[in-house]
């Protein structure tokens, strides 16, 4: 027996009614009989599609503003009744339940509603009931009945019926899945904004909407299957942002491009971070992006080859022209003028992607973390530390300059992998040491990496000398400050809350630098 469905009544009941017309009218020229809901019979009928109310099929009328319409046996029934049972198809009959074999719905705009920044009653009131509940009904009974719940599902839907005169029951367990996934993450994001709304940040249980943006090709490894997913906060991102140009994102290059935009959204001044691995390589702030990308570029410009690159201005043709003359993998900013994109267009693998606006790093959110067996979540670090945070505690305070260059360098560690020593000098990074297992050895590698900047620069006077140096967390011992110093850091900046402060404060002293703490630590591991 053939499992093509040839649907001979359709309930159609839709808030965004793209795509409608043209289906009611194929449904209606296939001689389907169409049931519908108010706001959409009274768009059909002003089409000429014919269409039933469904209060008149039902015998039921809308009531309480429009909170029960379909909510009904005569709907219900229709949609769940099992039609090789002869009990059902008896009690069916009995109760006048006529079957419905096509189900079209999409929910009110709740998600909308929220991002509009909709009040509580507004929100609550643009709570679907009836829409998930006949989702739920007709993707159960998918065997039966085919559940359309997306406006793409309008022209695929034609396009099978046209081609095999039905729809296979393959497609209606896809449309089945697409729609307890639609009731599923709807559920979600209520439950979201409402405990959010409500104060509880770890609700007891917890759902994440996820909405596919893309497939990719493989994940960190070819061996790996990955896809990318938006979690409807509307977060401007990577995951929002506009490809213009250039090769399919991978995986990885999508990671690498959340640190890079999400590092370069810190500065107020136009900014320039330069990403591998997920960390910065060059970070700098400039009187304009192509100063800043040159000051960036010159931190470690071995590492800054095929690396990502994240600008927090409109992209213009200078810093283009600028960025253009190596190889990049990724360039992601708010915006890019039309001689930046016409540059960017004569690389043709390079793959820029434009936010419109730049994340805000003190906003709220939470972030996830896998593992086996469960994942952690915690509120972002949205911390930021500004001068009125700062505890000088060396005999020697900070210069204007060196205060500026140490709220730099501590800004550009929040963005960096612990353990994180970063050396900054005039708005640029001159040294960055990253995720090493021990603080004094990222001490080092920062230094050493200084050293290396300084040979490539072809300059005699080393980069760090003068620099002012920034440690993710506490030093727990003085030897890597005493590293910092031995490399011409001249200041320095960390959390504090070390048990050896005093020894650490004391070799600061005897090394003639001036330290301050901050009393907030940035792990990112
Ligand atoms: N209350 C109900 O019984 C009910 N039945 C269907 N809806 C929703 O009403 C909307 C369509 O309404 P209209 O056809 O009036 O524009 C759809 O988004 C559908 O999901 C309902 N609305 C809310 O729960």
């Amino acid at each position: 027996m053939s499992d093509l469905l040839l649907p001979r009544r359709a309930l159609l009941s839709v808030s965004d009614k793209t795509g409608l017309l043209e289906f009611a009218r194929f449904l209606a020229a296939k001689g389907v009989e169409i049931l519908s809901t108010g706001g959409t019979a009274r768009a059909l009928r002003e089409a000429g599609v014919p269409v039933i109310d469904v209060s008149e099929h039902t015998g039921f009328p809308e009531i309480l503003d429009g909170r029960v319409k379909t909510l009904v046996p005569q709907v219900h029934g229709g949609l769940l009744g099992r039609r090789d049972l002869p009990e059902h198809v008896a009690q069916m009959t009995e109760h006048h339940i006529a079957p419905i074999d096509l189900l079209a719905v999409n929910l009110y705009p709740f998600e909308a509603t929220v991002a509009a920044g909709g009040d509580f009653d507004a929100c609550i009131e643009t709570i679907d009931i009836g829409g998930p509940a006949m989702i739920r009904s007709a993707a159960k009974n998918h065997a039966h009945v085919a559940v359309l719940t997306e406006p793409q599902h309008f022209a695929e839907i034609q396009a099978e019926m046209e081609a095999a005169g039905g729809i296979s029951l393959g497609t209606r367990r896809r449309l089945a899945i697409a729609g307890f996934g639609r009731t599923a993450t709807y559920d979600a994001a209520i439950t979201r904004w409402f405990s959010g709304v409500n104060g509880e940040v770890f609700p007891a249980r917890l759902a994440i909407p996820g909405l596919l943006k893309q497939g990719l090709r493989y994940g960190e490894n070819p061996h790996q299957q990955a896809a990318v997913y938006a979690d409807g906060t509307g977060r401007p991102g990577v995951v929002s942002a506009e490809q213009i140009q250039g090769k399919e994102l991978s995986f990885n290059n999508l990671n690498d491009t959340d640190a890079a935009i999400e590092a370069v959204a810190e500065f107020e001044r136009p900014a320039i971070v330069i990403v591998k691995h997920a960390n910065p390589c060059g970070v700098a702030e400039g009187v304009d992006l192509a100063a800043a990308w040159d000051a960036a570029l010159r931190c470690d410009p071995v590492s800054a080859f095929g690396g990502i690159v994240a600008a927090n201005r409109v992209l213009d043709g200078a810093a283009a022209a600028r960025i253009a003359a190596i190889f990049s993998e990724v360039v992601i900013a708010p915006d890019a003028d039309e001689d930046a994109r016409a540059i960017f267009a004569r690389k043709k693998n390079l793959r820029l992607l434009l936010t419109g606006t730049l994340p805000d790093p003190a906003a709220p959110g939470v972030s996830f973390r896998s593992i086996a067996g469960g994942f952690l979540m915690q509120s972002r670090d949205a911390g930021r530390v500004s001068e009125a945070d700062l505890k000088i505690v060396t005999r020697r305070a900070p210069t204007a300059q060196e205060l500026a260059d140490l709220l730099f360098a501590f800004r550009v560690c929040k963005h960096v992998k612990s353990n994180a020593i970063v050396y900054a000098k005039g708005g640029a990074t001159v040294g960055i040491g990253a995720g090493q297992m021990s603080r004094v050895d990222s001490a080092r590698i920062a230094a050493w990496k200084s050293e290396e900047a300084t040979k490539a620069a072809g300059i005699a006077e080393p980069l760090a000398r003068g620099s002012v140096v920034a440690s993710d967390a506490f030093f727990p011992f003085a030897d890597g400050l005493q590293a910092a110093a031995a490399a011409g850091a001249t200041a320095v900046i960390q959390p504090g809350g070390s048990m050896r402060d005093a020894e650490v404060i004391a070799a600061a002293d005897a090394a003639g630098l001036a330290m301050v703490m901050t009393g907030m630590r940035h792990f990112r591991h």
